[in-house]
């Protein structure tokens, strides 16, 4: 029975994908800025079957809808976010096997010191991170990051292909081994010969030195890309170990899979290699009924601005400009291209008013509210007709939709034979079903290894 794998999706911030849900009496999205509230929830998925905790991340403010910030700061749409790394390495002192992914753009920062931040992380987690690499999508980011604008959609993946050029020869090539002696008799704790410069001079960046760290248990993290336009399907069929995808029906998203698999078939690489991640929200309880009943509850407290402004960040498009029945159109934009074709091109275009209940919980995944049975069949469904390995699971409520899945949907999978008793591992990518703890050729990082 083909494995099943399970994200789940947060961010360090009050309302991540149901906007205005931050209200629900139950919600403790509030606790972002408590340790406390990380450590709880790490517990609580590790025990509770899931394979990570993975976490979005943007570095500026959704202001595209009305042409204004209002809607997403009075609603807390992914406002305010403190960074989402530095709450890992704790939760991970209280968790044995749950994984971390953690997003982290390629525009804004130098890969040098990027590459140290996750190696470190690696380190303190014993080999469970994940890195989530993306593009950005927000003018917002760009404009306070010293831009006056975003660089060309692009051309940003053209830096990130030199940027995670510079990674590999960081983490795969510049430290032997065992390099690391402590030889207290010669006084050597690192051997000079087995430490090397990397040499790299190219066209955005500049790392002529060795790698500050010695390697750790993955080396290179899991690399997981999130960003299926075309130029983002590329970058993700060369680099990518894992894919989260979104998208609001099994055929949307099998159209990206489908394209996916070939593209990395034609990398040389075997198409299944790669694990696709969707976003799904679920509502589950003990039955069908007090299942529907609770997404009737979530739905009164929805906010429409607040997720029309999440809608045109991601999309760049301001629903504010459109009736409310008229369908949407496709055009290249600088935002996320992806996001917006799953709901123009890629099957048929949706309108304002669709949109306002749809994206309202769980942002652009659907959301499936049902028994724990009906759940699983759900999840099976996706499996089979968008041909993924998992799910990065959204929230309503933090905790209790990771609570109540824990609860009733893993064991349910697990007597399916979908969850394991017990994971693989120790490190993450052999929980996701890779061989070693390290990149294996013949992915490209793996080439720059001695
Ligand atoms: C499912 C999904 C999740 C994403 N999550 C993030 C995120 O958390 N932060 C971010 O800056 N970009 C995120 N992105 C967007 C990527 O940054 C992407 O590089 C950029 O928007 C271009 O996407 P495109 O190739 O689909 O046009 C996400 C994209 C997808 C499809």
């Amino acid at each position: 029975m083909t494995r099943i794998h399970l994200n789940a999706f947060d961010m360090a911030c009050a309302g991540h994908q149901s906007a205005g849900l931050w209200r629900h009496p139950e919600d403790q999205g509030h606790r972002y800025r408590e340790l406390g509230h990380w450590l709880e929830l790490a517990k609580l998925l590790d025990q509770g079957g899931f394979d990570a905790l993975f976490l979005a991340d943007v570095l500026g403010v959704y202001d595209v809808y009305g042409g204004s910030r209002d809607a997403a700061v009075a609603d807390a749409a992914q406002f305010p976010v403190n960074d989402p790394t530095m709450a890992i390495s704790a939760m991970a002192s209280v968790t044995e096997r749950l994984g971390f992914g953690v997003t982290i753009s390629t525009t804004y920062e130098q890969p040098y010191a990027l590459a140290r931040r996750l190696t470190t992380l690696d380190h303190l987690t014993d080999g469970r991170v994940a890195w989530n690499i993306v593009t950005s999508y927000l003018d917002s980011a760009a404009r306070n990051l010293g831009l006056d604008s975003q660089i060309p959609h692009d051309e940003r993946y053209d830096i990130a292909e030199e940027y995670v050029e510079v990674c590999y020869k960081l983490w795969e090539g510049s430290w032997e081994d065992d390099a690391v002696v402590r030889d207290v008799e010669r006084g050597v704790y690192t051997d000079p010969a087995k430490v090397h410069d990397i040499g790299h001079k190219g066209k955005y960046f500049s790392v002529p030195g060795p790698f500050l760290c010695e390697p750790s248990p993955q080396r290179t993290p899991v690399l997981f890309q999130a960003g299926a336009s075309k130029r983002g399907l590329k970058f993700a069929a060369s680099h990518a170990e894992a894919v989260f995808v979104s998208g609001p029906s099994p055929k949307v998203v099998r159209k990206s899979v489908d394209a996916l698999r070939a593209a990395v078939a034609e990398q040389g690489r075997d198409p299944r290699s790669v694990k696709v991640f969707t976003m799904l929200t679920p509502v589950v309880a003990e039955t069908s009924e007090e299942a529907q009943a609770k997404l009737r509850s979530y739905q009164e407290l929805v906010s429409v601005p607040g997720a029309f402004a999440l809608f045109g960040g991601w999309t760049g498009v301001d629903l504010s400009e459109l009736a409310l029945d008229e369908p949407l159109t496709y055009a290249d934009s600088n935002a996320n291209r992806s996001a917006l074709a799953s709901f123009t091109t890629a099957d048929r275009a949706w309108t304002p008013r669709e949109l306002a209940e749809f994206i309202g919980l769980g942002g652009r995944g659907p959301v499936f509210a049902g028994s724990p049975g009906e759940v699983a069949d759900e999840l099976e469904r996706w499996v089979e007709e968008a041909d993924v390995d998992g799910f990065n699971l959204a929230y309503v409520t933090t905790p209790g939709t990771f609570a109540d899945f824990a609860r009733w949907v893993v064991p349910e999978l697990r007597r399916r034979g979908r969850v394991p008793e017990a994971p693989e591992g120790p490190t993450l990518r052999e929980r996701l079903g890779f061989p070693g703890p390290r990149l294996a050729p013949p992915h490209p990082g793996a080439s720059y290894r001695r």
